[in-house]
């Protein structure tokens, strides 16, 4: 059994890795840790754990010292001190957080107004999207877990952008977000009346991920991408789906561009590319790990439509974790992340 803790665990991705920890057959929760709740059990913060998981909160060095693979679920810019931590004492770390994530230091200056203090962990760290970077992954000790809308995207856009299907340049991407994807912090915008009956953009074409994004679609396209990128706020609690737009680089149509994806992404146990006519809902892949991929042509526009869903709390934090946890320890991806979504 692989130990691991996790920091953060009462948050929101924090207590769905231990919601998803709790299933998998490899893994023993040893440790969660809370500086706010530190001593009280976590069913107390998380009643819907009672009888199931009791363990009492620990200070995130108790985490540390009891466990093999230590998860990150922190506000950004505190992830460098544990990775550091492990690093010394030869434990797997991953983070959920955004500060392993981009390759420039330039542009988390830019886009977190913040520094890397230990840029060799950054050098050991990698970018974990395992269907583009498997093979990259394996092995490594620093995980940076990739944020949730540029999972959705990086996904969606993958086949089209190797392929050359489409203008690189032309990329306009329209995200919506379920409420948690904002944690368990409260503010003005996710108060229930503020959020309800409402559906609003927000950081428009400002959004921290934008450089995230661009860097996964450069490196694809192998040379620079720029996209514009608008989130929105949807009234659910979970789910992403992502409304991508692209000019096509030359005509094709739509079947060639369904053959295209459906190699592209055979075998790969949490990407469906949704039959042709189908359109991917968020209601098909909440609690799972799936990533559903529609594609659509505008033929009048030239442009290709692809709309890609998941789940923002499996796919798009804890249990992508979880996948690259089982990459990195040499078990099958999919270990602890097989359940099935509910119909509804
Ligand atoms: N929600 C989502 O959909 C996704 C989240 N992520 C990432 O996962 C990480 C956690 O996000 P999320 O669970 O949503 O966030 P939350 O705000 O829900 O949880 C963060 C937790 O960190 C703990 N914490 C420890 N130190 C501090 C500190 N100094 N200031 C504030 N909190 C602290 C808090 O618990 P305590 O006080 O008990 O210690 C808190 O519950 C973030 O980096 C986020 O970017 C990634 C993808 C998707
Ligand atoms: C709806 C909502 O507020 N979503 C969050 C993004 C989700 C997330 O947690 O992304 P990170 O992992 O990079 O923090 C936001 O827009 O800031």
């Amino acid at each position: 059994m692989i130990k691991v803790g996790i920091i953060g665990a009462t948050g929101y991705a924090g207590v769905e890795l231990v919601r998803l920890l709790l299933g998998h057959p490899q893994a023993q929760i040893a440790a969660v840790g809370s500086v706010s709740f530190e001593g009280k059990p976590i069913s107390e913060v998380y009643p819907n754990l009672a009888g199931l998981f009791d363990e009492v909160l620990v200070k995130d060095d108790e985490v540390l010292a009891r466990s093999d693979v230590v998860f990150a679920s922190l506000p950004h810019g505190l992830s460098e001190e544990y990775a550091a931590r492990c690093a010394e004492t030869g434990k797997i770390f991953i983070d959920l957080g955004a500060d392993f994530r981009l390759w420039a230091e330039e542009d988390y200056q830019e886009w977190y107004g913040l520094d890397y203090h230990r840029p060799e962990l950054h050098r050991a760290a990698v970018y974990a999207l395992p269907e583009l970077y498997r093979e990259r992954i394996r092995g490594e000790r620093i995980i940076g877990n990739p944020g949730c809308y540029p999972t959705s995207i990086g996904l969606g856009l993958y086949p089209a952008l190797k392929n050359g299907l489409i203008d690189p340049n032309s990329i306009i991407i329209d995200s919506k977000s379920g409420v948690t994807g904002a944690g368990r912090g409260l503010s003005q915008t996710t108060h229930y009346p503020d959020c309800n009956e409402a559906f609003s953009p927000y950081k428009v074409a400002s959004h921290r991920h934008t450089p995230e994004i661009e860097q996964t679609l450069s490196d694809i396209a192998g040379g620079p991408v720029k996209v514009t990128f608008v989130p929105h706020l949807l009234p659910v609690n979970r789910g992403i789906v992502s409304t991508i737009y692209a000019s096509l680089a030359q005509p094709v149509d739509l079947g060639e561009i369904h053959a295209l994806y459906e190699r592209a992404y055979a075998g790969e146990r949490f990407v469906r590319v949704c039959p042709e006519g189908a359109v991917a809902n968020l209601k098909n892949v909440r609690m799972s790990n799936y990533c559903d991929i529609s594609l659509h042509l505008d033929e009048r526009t030239g442009r290709l439509i692809v709309i890609s869903a998941i789940d923002n709390m499996v796919k798009g934090a804890a249990g992508q974790a979880i996948q690259n946890m089982n990459l990195v320890c040499g078990l099958p991806e999919e270990t602890g992340l097989t359940m099935a979504p509910p119909a509804f």
